[in-house]
């Protein structure tokens, strides 16, 4: 699915015209962005985010560092996002790997304190970044690794399917998944979708009907996270993973991403289908109710 995009951004213009509207141009650009300076090795810090890159290896690893949590505010998320457009920009980048900073946690998905109590612009600007943050990593033409080092429920667990591979910390105290149902919030359908092409149409009826928070093992078994490694190894593991991967010429990434982004469009028809569906079905339902 992330191929698909990917696909579809390196042939459509329209799309790439599309989602860079959909950019950080507005809010983003506002902010100062963070350098990537054309050295062997550099390092760019906003106060949310530090990217290292090393340009022997092609190779930038992300680290998440809001505290306490990593959770996606509409600040942190613009600042993932600038961050994410510079790498894009850099051709000599091919290869990101996404990590916490913080002790425990990969990410503790979107801040509840940025949705709650806000002014309807700022909702419509927060959602946007989220949706945002989710079309750039999952149409990102670099190969993206996310080391879960720590637990990552909701939108952090989000964050990690939009990533070609997922290494997570085999701590048995850690967990993801999408646990919005717990929180009393359905997951919006992109959510779904995003699962779907991850662990596949069962294993993501349950994980939402149910609000399920996976152990790394459980995680491991259903095909959430591709890995589990020693706390210490996270890191290191998903930088060897990710030369085994840039190892595979780009142009066959391609030819796999039609197909993915076929099956992409067909589910987006439909969605739209059954929502006009549901519409349909709920304007009967009233018009018996009037007779
Ligand atoms: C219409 C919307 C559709 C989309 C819907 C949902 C998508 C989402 O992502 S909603 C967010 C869901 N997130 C969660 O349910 C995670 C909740 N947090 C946790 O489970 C734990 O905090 C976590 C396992 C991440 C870490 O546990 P601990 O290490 O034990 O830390 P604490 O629980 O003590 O938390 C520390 C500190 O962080 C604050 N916190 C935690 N999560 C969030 C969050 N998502 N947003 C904002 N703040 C968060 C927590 O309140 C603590 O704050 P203080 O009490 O001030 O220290």
């Amino acid at each position: 699915m992330k191929m698909a995009l990917r696909a579809c951004l390196r042939t459509k213009p329209g799309l790439t015209a599309l989602l860079s509207q959909l950019s950080c141009s507005g809010h983003a650009a506002a902010r100062r962005a963070p350098a990537l300076v054309a050295q062997r090795s550099s390092s760019s810090t906003s106060q949310k985010i530090k990217v290292d890159f090393d340009q022997s290896s092609g190779v930038a690893v992300m680290h998440m560092q809001s505290p306490p949590v990593n959770s996606l505010s509409l600040e942190f998320l613009t600042d993932v996002c600038i961050a994410l457009e510079k790498l894009e920009m850099d051709k000599s980048c091919r290869g990101l790997v996404v990590t916490s900073s913080q002790p425990k946690v990969f990410s503790a998905g979107l801040d509840i304190l940025d949705m709650y109590g806000k002014s309807p612009e700022h909702c419509a600007e927060f959602w946007k970044a989220v949706q945002e943050m989710w079309l750039k990593f999952y149409g990102s033409n670099m190969i993206t690794i996310a080391a879960v080092n720590g637990s990552s429920p909701a939108g952090g667990c989000l964050l990690s399917m939009t990533c070609d591979y997922r290494i997570m910390a085999d701590n048995p105290r850690y967990s993801i998944g999408l646990n919005e149902t717990k929180l009393g919030i359905v997951a919006p359908f992109w959510f779904k979708d995003t699962m779907v092409n991850t662990v596949g149409h069962r294993a993501t009826e349950m994980a939402l009907q149910l609000g399920l928070l996976y152990s790394p093992a459980e995680a491991l078994k259903i095909g959430l996270v591709d890995q589990l490694v020693h706390e210490d190894q996270v890191l290191t593991t998903a930088t060897e993973t990710m030369t085994k991967w840039l190892a595979i010429p780009g142009i066959l990434n391609i030819s796999y991403t039609c197909h993915f982004f076929h099956l992409w469009c067909c589910n987006l028809v439909c969605t739209i289908c059954s929502c006009v569906c549901q519409v349909i079905a709920a304007k009967k339902i009233h018009l018996s109710q009037d007779f």
